[in-house]
């Protein structure tokens, strides 16, 4: 019979087969499988280098052995799905791509036996690629258990509105390659995610995966911590998806993989692959504390000026998809403001425990009071008037928003209270941007936070000092595609590495957004729990 334990020139594990070639019969294939790879050799007289194809366990996501429906054929098929990096058609650099081997095994009369001996291969393929899986740090990763169960939630409406074609281009069709069983729910209105999973059974789910863009996300994981059951509900993996205009997670978790940028698509079956892999990791969680007293939870970014501005206003532009940003960030360089207020933050190597026994600068460590503020009535009216809808959401996020005390060790006095001495105050006080960002990625093409890790425990605080020229942000940004902008010498950009910070804007009028999400106008601070959730990466 085809599977056999080979004894002579291989390794002892090594499963040796001969096949045919779905497509041809009249072609032979001797096949062997390693602990690591899949070697098929065409047997044909062509020079053997270009029959030989080797495919590496790592990056297989399944394999299924199956019968045609013609019953005269006794044959049973084996098809094995790998998504290697190859060199693109178009352009230079790698992305992955498919790749499907396929073959017929028809050595016996018995169909059943046939299968059998297929299903023996499928099954080793399948054990072989997820014992392969890349050990991080030398630690076995967390995997999911298969077959897994997905709840896939869709908005229809993200990026271009394409999320539900790509669904059925790519995602669908990946998901079932690997085994992966999954529901799909579309994604009916504005908070819709955070409702369903606030009430959702979890016991019934594997991982949560989201195919949106940023936004959804951020209400699944607000929606698990509103839950009373809150600690063990952010332990569901989740998964991302890139189907929005922005995707900075998952841009990011496929820079964490080690791979270069690609175009949207590439970054789908990127983030696809991950997913069908099922490792699972731990990822940052940042609690922003809001001057209404509300909590939100994030997981990206937290942005007031120049980024914020240009994420909000470049929402007019999204039927261009992720150039929606580049054409922002000109339309906004044109009329290039600057943002007044004051800029705290813990810095990472802060003894915590020492909290409030010293100063660490000359600078006074105390915010203004915002109850104090004169401009403090006018943060709430102030949502600035061009991000209508997205102030409608924050509107509606809001009062869906719990506000929770006493979940951690929160190294944060409340918001209306002076800051412990070993904050500092940043002595400046004119802003072009303050971002705050705990992944790698802004967008698909903004590397912001070149060594950003998923649970590094850090926010990598990035502000821009008023007095700097338009040509000279435009560098930076240009610059960040690369992740560049970091060892600029741009004298007006500050970045430095803390665990918590406060901004309190004086300008009247302003955008603040958490993970893309414009939220109210005013006072904010935040700090970071570390791996606090769990996420399907690399
Ligand atoms: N069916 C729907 N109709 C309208 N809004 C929806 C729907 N489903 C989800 N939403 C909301 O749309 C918002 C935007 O979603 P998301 O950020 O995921 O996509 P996006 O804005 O297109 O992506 P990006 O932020 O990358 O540009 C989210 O706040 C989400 O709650």
């Amino acid at each position: 019979m085809d599977l056999k334990r080979a004894e002579h020139g291989h390794n002892m594990n090594t499963l040796y087969g001969e096949f045919t070639a779905t497509g041809n019969q009249k072609v032979r294939c001797a096949v062997s499988l390693t602990d690591r790879e899949l070697v098929v050799q065409r047997l044909t007289s062509i020079p053997a280098g270009r029959n030989r194809v080797v495919l590496s366990l790592k990056d297989c996501v399944g394999c299924r052995a199956y019968r045609e429906d013609d019953n005269a054929d006794s044959a049973a098929y084996l098809s094995a799905y790998f998504y290697p990096f190859k060199r693109r058609w178009v352009g230079s650099g790698f992305s992955r791509q498919r790749v499907e081997q396929c073959f017929r095994l028809a050595a016996l009369q018995d169909p059943r036996a046939n299968l059998d001996e297929a299903e023996k291969w499928a099954r080793a393929v399948r054990e072989r690629s997820n014992r392969c899986q890349h050990h991080r740090d030398g630690v076995p990763p967390s995997e999911l258990s298969h077959p897994c169960r997905m709840m896939l939630l869709v908005n229809p409406h993200s990026g271009k509105g394409q999320a539900l074609v790509l669904y059925n281009n790519h995602v669908q069709r990946m998901l079932n390659e690997a085994g992966v069983l999954h529901t799909l729910v579309v994604t009916e209105r504005q908070n819709h995610a955070r409702e369903l999973v606030r009430e959702a059974d979890l016991s019934q789910w594997d991982a949560l995966v989201i195919m949106s863009g940023d936004g959804l996300l951020f209400e699944v994981i607000n929606g698990l911590l509103d839950r009373s059951d809150w600690k063990e509900a952010i332990r569901t993996p989740l998964g991302i998806l890139p189907g929005g205009s922005g995707n900075a997670l998952a841009a990011s978790i496929h820079h964490y993989a080690g791979a270069s940028l690609v175009s949207s698509e590439e970054l789908l079956v990127s983030c696809g692959f991950l997913l069908c892999k099922g490792v699972v990791s731990r990822m940052d969680l940042v609690s922003v504390h809001l001057f209404s007293g509300t909590r939100l939870f994030s997981f990206l970014s937290l942005a007031w000026g120049f980024v914020a501005d240009v994420d909000i206003e470049s929402e007019k532009y999204r039927h261009v998809g992720a150039a929606r940003f580049t054409v922002g960030t000109l339309v906004r360089l044109a009329s290039l403001r600057v943002y007044k207020g004051k800029l705290a933050y813990l810095p990472l190597e802060a003894d915590c425990n020492r909290m409030g026994s010293r100063n660490s600068n000359n600078h006074s460590a105390t915010l203004h009071n915002s109850r104090d503020s004169p401009l403090q009535n006018s943060f709430h009216n102030s949502c600035h008037s061009n991000n209508s809808l997205k102030a409608r959401r924050f509107e509606r996020l809001r009062s869906s928003s719990k506000t929770q005390t006493g979940l951690w060790n929160s190294v944060l006095p409340r918001l209306e209270e002076p800051l412990p001495g070993n904050w500092v105050v940043v002595p400046e006080e004119d802003f072009v941007l303050v971002l705050a960002m705990y992944q790698s990625h802004l967008a698909e093409d903004l590397l912001a936070a070149p060594d950003a890790t998923l649970d590094d425990g850090v926010i990598h605080l990035f502000y821009v000092k008023a007095g700097i020229s338009r040509a000279a942000l435009l560098r930076l940004f240009l610059a960040m595609e690369k992740g560049a902008h970091v060892t600029s010498s741009c004298a007006h950009l500050v970045h430095t590495k803390v665990r918590a910070l406060r901004m309190e804007p004086y300008s009247p009028k302003g955008i603040i957004t958490v993970d893309g999400e414009v939220v109210e106008y005013g006072p904010v601070q935040a700090e970071v729990h570390q791996g606090l959730a769990r996420l399907i990466s690399a």
